[in-house]
């Protein structure tokens, strides 16, 4: 399912624009004698990321300082996992890049909630090295050299590739030998394929894995993106970015990443991890900010929880906007009145809106939600 918020009027997207300032930077920065390239791919730079982070259960609501008290229970946490050396290593991975590329700069490092993973990847040089070698390469040439031309590059040294399996199902392996079109590939289960070398997908390195957004990614071929939305839903992180795109996957469970302590969070800043709640604020800032009337666009498959996500969304405006008249808390139960009427049983969903609708919620000068209106359409 995805999610955006927008102005009403843009001309061109922001997720064009930054991907055309990155090109632009990419040509200035193109190094002169390096390594064979890789096949054409979307040309953003592989990026630290950011926010290796879990959703914090012990946040305080009314905290003081509830960065302060997040960074102190995320760096308990990171020792109590016996893991204290990864913050340091992620620092030193931060300068290094930071030396690498000139001015970049980490984003928002002093606001993020910079937990590891439980059983996360923990930054080593080798790893680094690993990272800027896949973008130099890609910089070198991009688009200019097949991928099957470089082959013979991720076999010397054994970089992980995606292969596509006779059934359909991509796996990640190494290649061992290539004959002519063929490659043989040792997978991760120990087993030793042969498949054409159409079949085969450069891997982003390890360091990589679990990237908070999509364009995070060296590369940005279907078996990764694929794997690394996996790879967070199977941590109940449901949500990910794609720019400035939310890919939300069902959970079909109750996850604890919603509430009055969630909303504070996001409010304040203390966390910026994907999350409806980040859209809502974002579309919120946006439109007391510039003062132009903003829009959340939910779409997705039936089941793919649209309902759900967009009464989260109305629950953080909700929170935002709620002033002493409590209109904001009727708003949110039109959704009851709507549900009892419009909704049916379905082989997808078993409380399956049928039909689409609009909810505008108006806003006063001060940010106070102070109307609304709901409209309805027919489902097909
Ligand atoms: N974020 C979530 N957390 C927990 N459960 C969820 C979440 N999102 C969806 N679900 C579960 O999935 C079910 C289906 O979600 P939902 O009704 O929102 O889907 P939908 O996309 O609106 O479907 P339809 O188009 O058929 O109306 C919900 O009833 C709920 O049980």
């Amino acid at each position: 399912m995805m999610l955006s918020a927008s102005p009403s009027m843009v001309a061109r997207s922001s997720l064009e624009e930054m991907l055309e300032s990155l090109r632009r930077r990419d040509e200035c920065e193109r190094p002169k004698d390096l390594p064979p390239a890789l096949p054409a791919r979307p040309t953003s730079r592989a990026r630290l990321p950011s926010a290796r982070k879990s959703l914090p259960t012990d946040f305080k609501v009314g905290e003081e300082n509830g960065a302060k008290a997040s960074m102190e229970s995320a760096e308990k946490r990171s020792s109590l996992n016996g893991k204290e050396d990864g913050k340091r290593k992620e620092k030193e991975w931060g300068a290094k890049r930071n030396n690498s590329f000139g001015s970049k700069k980490l984003r928002k490092e002093q606001t993020v909630v910079d937990l590891p993973y439980d059983g996360g990847v923990m930054l080593d040089e080798e790893k680094v090295n690993e990272v800027l070698e896949v973008n130099e390469m890609k910089s070198a040439k991009s688009g200019e050299v097949e991928w099957e031309d470089n082959l013979g590059y991720f076999i010397k040294k054994k970089l992980r590739v995606w292969c596509r399996l006779e059934d359909g199902k991509w796996e990640s392996g190494m290649i061992q030998s290539t004959s002519g079109d063929e490659a043989f590939v040792l997978l991760s289960n120990g087993n030793v394929v042969k498949v054409s070398t159409g079949e085969l997908l450069p891997a982003n390195p390890d360091i990589l894995e679990g990237v908070d957004d999509l364009i995070q990614l060296s590369y940005l071929n279907e078996p990764s993106v694929l794997n690394n939305i996996q790879y967070r839903y199977s941590r109940d992180m449901i949500y990910s970015k794609a720019g400035p795109v939310l890919i939300a996957v069902n959970p079909f469970k109750a996850v604890p990443i919603y509430g009055n302590k969630f909303i504070t969070a996001y409010r304040q800043k203390v966390m910026d991890s994907p999350h409806v709640y980040a859209i809502a604020d974002t579309a919120y800032n946006e439109m007391m900010g510039d003062g132009v009337n903003q829009s959340i666009i939910i779409s997705g498959e039936s089941g793919a929880g649209k309902t759900e996500t967009a009464k989260f969304a109305m629950q953080y405006l909700a929170a935002l906007g709620g002033g002493s008249e409590g209109i904001e808390y009727e708003i949110l139960q039109t959704n009851h009145i709507l549900e009892a009427f419009g909704n049916a049983k379905t082989s997808r969903n078993d409380n399956s809106s049928r039909f689409g609708k609009l909810i505008e919620i108006h806003f006063s000068a001060f940010g106070k939600i102070c109307g609304a209106k709901i409209q309805t359409c027919k489902g097909v």
